[in-house]
């Protein structure tokens, strides 16, 4: 605790933040020098990493991910274990950067999501309007793995203090990337796809920080991910959109996926993988009559539905033709099929990588929760419109030690 105080009273703050997303690819390891917290808060990226995960890895976690009847012992024995190979993958690349355990003053984990049941997804009868979110890999494990504090578990705040749990993108997006004088769309394109918009805070409307909300859209990749694993065994994505190039999207089909109603539902929301499998692909194909639609077709097909995703989602808070800056990141932002149907569904907005704002678009959502570690050491909750649009004034994150 004397340590904790210490580091609330520095500077600066040396933090890792930790991100293992829905696509099950790696984790983000992004290793942070953060000065200042709340609006003063300054980033310096030192080292960025994705540690792959085993083919054995992915297959474990997959016993249980987003699947609503699982063996309880096997959920139980993933989350130490998760902890624990997490806590390796940080000591590895503490080893190849040459930085000591030591020199780090704190983790922030985002862990595993493994199953996320928002009120309007689970409909549950005997928890009616409640949200709920699961996430791995104890954060007990990696501290003491470490040797280094850590901070984890950050979704469960959200939802207490009123939210889905999700998106969090908010508190680190508004922090690190308003401009006082252009109006922004951060928009993330992983397995689930959402945005952050960031009306400019110079704006005559002293309520700008009010407008700025996190939406998720729909899929990003996660469909794209299963129907390319599904022909192909040996491959995990369609690298640069090749095989959606080859093809147009199927009318009807398309359609039918649009029909959800999740896309005409009120903002913010999310979702994940639970709602957007291929239980939901393979009974709208049944029900279009489309199930012997080659791969490039359907694949085609997904793109779409992932980009009329985002625009409709955009369209719904900001109007039918917006006009502004798009930030993207995330694996989808390096899908060039992806970034041509956005730009012909978003004709008026102007779009670049993160990048551009000095943010790699791969390491965004792990520097997103060492923002939030530092928050909850060293900030005080700040408001982000204190309650409207679900953006708690909150800070957020258990704090495990490692002795
Ligand atoms: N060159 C590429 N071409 C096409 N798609 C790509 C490319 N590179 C990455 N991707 C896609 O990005 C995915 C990984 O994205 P990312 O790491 O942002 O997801 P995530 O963080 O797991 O998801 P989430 O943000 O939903 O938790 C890959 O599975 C793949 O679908
Ligand atoms: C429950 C959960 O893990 N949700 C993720 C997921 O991946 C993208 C999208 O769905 C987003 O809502 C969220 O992650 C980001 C980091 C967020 O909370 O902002």
């Amino acid at each position: 605790m004397h340590r904790l105080a210490q580091l609330a009273q520095q500077p600066s703050r040396r933090i890792i933040g930790l991100m293992s997303g829905t696509s099950l690819d790696g984790l983000d390891v992004a290793l942070c020098r953060l000065h200042g917290h709340g609006t003063a808060t300054r980033l310096e990226l030192e080292h960025f990493a994705t540690v792959p995960y085993e083919e054995e890895f992915r297959r474990r976690v997959r016993q249980v991910f987003a699947r609503e009847q699982v063996s309880l012992e096997y959920l139980t024995l993933l989350n130490p274990w998760i902890g624990q190979q997490h806590a390796r993958m940080v000591l590895g690349c503490l080893y190849e950067w040459q930085v000591a355990p030591a020199e780090v003053d704190l983790l922030a984990s985002h862990g595993q999501t493994v199953y996320h049941a928002p009120a309007h997804q689970h409909q549950h009868p005997e928890f009616p309007g409640l949200n709920a979110t699961l996430q791995l890999g104890d954060a007990d494990h990696l501290a003491v793995g470490t040797g280094i504090i850590t901070v984890g578990d950050f979704r469960q705040k959200h939802i207490a203090a009123g939210g889905e749990g999700a998106p969090l993108a908010t508190y680190g997006d508004f922090l690190l990337l308003s401009s006082p004088t252009e109006e922004r769309l951060l928009l993330n394109l992983g397995g689930i796809a959402n945005f952050t918009y960031l009306p400019p805070t110079n704006s005559e409307n002293t309520q700008t920080a009010s407008a700025a909300f996190s939406t998720d859209t729909g899929p990003g990749n996660t469909l794209l991910d299963a129907v390319v694993r599904a022909h192909f065994p040996q491959l995990s994505f369609d690298e640069d959109g090749r095989l959606a190039a080859a093809s147009t999207a199927h009318p009807n089909l398309l359609a039918e996926l649009l029909n959800h109603p999740f896309f005409a539902a009120a903002l913010p929301k999310t979702t994940g993988p639970e709602l957007f499998g291929l239980a939901y692909l393979h009974a709208a194909q049944a029900r279009t009559g489309t199930q012997a639609l080659p791969v490039e077709g359907l694949l085609a097909t997904l793109v779409e539905l992932s980009a009329t995703g985002v625009a409709r989602a955009v369209q719904l808070a900001l109007g039918e033709q917006p006009a502004l800056a798009v930030y993207a990141s995330g694996g989808g932002a390096h899908n060039p099929v992806l970034l041509a149907a956005l730009q012909r569904h978003l004709p008026a907005c102007n779009f670049a990588s993160t990048a551009a704002l000095g943010v790699p678009p791969d390491a965004k959502e792990a520097i997103l929760f060492a923002l939030l570690a530092n928050e909850a050491v060293a900030g005080r909750p700040f408001s982000i419109g204190a309650g409207r649009q679900r953006v708690p004034a909150i800070r957020m994150g258990k704090i495990s030690l490692p002795d």
